[in-house]
């Protein structure tokens, strides 16, 4: 019979790498996520919203900033002033003047309105007359009014099919300084919004010009935002706004937005580039989870194999350090362990105990005789018969030198006596040296019962006793110690 003794506990070491795996993984997979979200954080103020700002800047300034010096130079153009100035007479020589100009710098269309008669001219001739009770005029009236010398508006086009265009409205004075009307070009915002929707599409920010009221002119999606109906922006606008240029964040649906704003003093425009963080950061995140599943997978796996494998050296120290090496049964170290808890078992439900101290009569003759090697084998062969002998719930420890100790629990003194002779006839009627025949072996046996206050140490004593009294009336015999008074 063989039995286990628990050195360690192998639940809690595993358990404690476990968590030391996971929590190594853990925060250091915590760690990378972090530090990589400060540096696309960084990248995004330092340098991706810039760049996206100032990539934009620049082509709208190609697409804009041009026109409005064209359209600076027809408001000073001699000839278009002497034109008027002389009665707007050849109509002809008017449009000849704005068919080149838009033909020549590739405009979408190009005008004059005459503030004395209201003609609204472009390359073809007089589109039409303006008229301030006209809703799609009251551009004219606005800029005839204004104190800039021009503005920037975008407008339906209704010499181009109403296509969504700029215009560069420039104010006209004659040469003592009267106003008499104004000029420009037109040209489509397309291009523009084009680069938008690119940007928009390749790096998911939001990009869209403001004018001074924070109101969206020139954007890449089908309808303008209102900028007031997004709470977290809405509080800030008029701040932001006011100082022109800077990083704003602010909270739109639950996402965090980073948010660049740049002033175009030449358009009196506001460009803004927005970046959703959490969308940034969609991929990063995406790979924190991915390393937190491989971080547990391998957990998992390296504390089930250190598992197994603590466990397969856990047994065989436990065997080790239990067993006596020459016979395998229980040594003295483990029969401590193992009565402790029998007796503390025996003290909830409480049954009889028995004891049997087994002693090989005249070992030494066959040792002297035979030799240690001989010696040996019968030792390791009377172990193996005694546990053979024994039941499953018995056990055996090999005591001293050729001392054999027999553990009996729920057995009374009666049948103690009797497993005692079965055990005293199984040696005795054994060959346990087979390779010298002539050997024969006896075992002495003294037997004891637990008594109620006694210690398991006293009733080994006793059965101790028992033994030697069995020694001194003949060997091959087993005594009973008798019962405590
Ligand atoms: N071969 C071998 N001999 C052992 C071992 N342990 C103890 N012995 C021997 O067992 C012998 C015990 O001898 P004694 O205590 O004099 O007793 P005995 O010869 O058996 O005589 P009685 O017990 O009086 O019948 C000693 O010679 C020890 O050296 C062991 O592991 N192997």
């Amino acid at each position: 019979m063989s039995r286990s003794i628990r050195i360690f506990d192998r639940r809690s070491l595993i358990l404690l790498l476990g968590l030391l795996l996971s929590g190594g993984f853990f925060a250091t997979t915590l760690f990378g996520y972090f530090v990589s979200k400060e540096a696309i954080r960084s990248a995004i103020i330092g340098q991706d919203l810039p760049l996206t700002s100032s990539n934009i800047y620049s082509e709208i300034q190609k697409d804009l900033v041009r026109p409005v010096l064209i359209s600076s130079t027809m408001a000073h153009d001699t000839f278009l002033r002497d034109w008027i100035l002389r009665g707007e007479n050849e109509v002809s020589e008017m449009s000849r003047y704005l068919a080149e100009i838009k033909q020549r710098h590739g405009a979408f269309s190009s005008f004059f309105v005459s503030d004395h008669s209201s003609n609204y001219y472009t390359g073809e001739g007089v589109l039409k007359q303006v008229r301030e009770d006209e809703p799609r005029d009251a551009w004219y009236f606005r800029v005839r009014d204004m104190r800039d010398e021009y503005e920037i508006n975008v407008d339906p086009d209704l010499a181009n099919r109403d296509a969504l265009t700029i215009f560069i409205n420039y104010r006209v004075f004659d040469f003592d300084q009267r106003y008499i009307g104004a000029t420009g070009i037109g040209l489509t915002v397309d291009s523009v919004r084009r680069l938008i929707r690119d940007y928009q599409a390749r790096f998911q920010r939001t990009i869209y010009f403001t004018d001074a009221t924070g109101k969206v002119v020139v954007h890449g999606g089908e309808t303008a935002p209102d900028l007031r109906q997004r709470p977290g922006l809405a509080q800030q606008l008029d701040r932001i706004l006011h100082e022109r240029t800077g990083f704003y964040q602010f909270e739109d649906a639950g996402d965090n937005h980073i948010l660049n704003v740049n002033y175009l003093p030449e358009l009196k425009w506001y460009l803004f580039v927005e970046q959703n963080e959490d969308v940034a950061l969609a991929g990063i995140r995406q790979t924190l989870y991915v390393n937190l599943i491989i971080s547990l997978v391998v957990t998992l796996i390296v504390t089930f194999l250190a598992y197994l494998t603590l466990g397969s050296y856990q047994s065989r120290i436990e065997k080790m350090a239990s067993t006596d090496k020459l016979t395998g049964l229980l040594n003295r170290h483990a029969f401590g362990i193992l009565i402790d808890k029998l007796l503390a078992n025996n003290r909830r439900a409480p049954r009889p105990i028995s004891f049997l101290l087994a002693d090989i009569d005249h070992f030494k003759d066959i040792n002297d005789r035979h030799g240690h090697r001989i010696g040996d084998e019968v030792l390791s062969n009377i172990a193996q018969r005694l546990s053979a002998t024994l039941r499953e719930a018995d056990f055996a420890v090999r005591w001293g030198g050729e001392e054999f100790l027999m553990v009996l629990p729920g057995c009374p003194l009666n049948e103690a006596l009797v497993v005692a002779e079965k055990l005293r006839h199984a040696i005795a009627s054994a060959q346990l040296a087979p390779g010298e025949p002539t050997i024969r072996i006896t075992l002495s046996l003294g037997a004891s019962e637990l008594d109620d206050n006694e210690t398991a140490d006293h009733a080994i004593s006793r059965a101790d006793d028992a033994l030697y009294a069995a020694k001194r009336a003949g060997r091959n015999q087993v005594s009973a110690a008798p019962p405590l008074g």
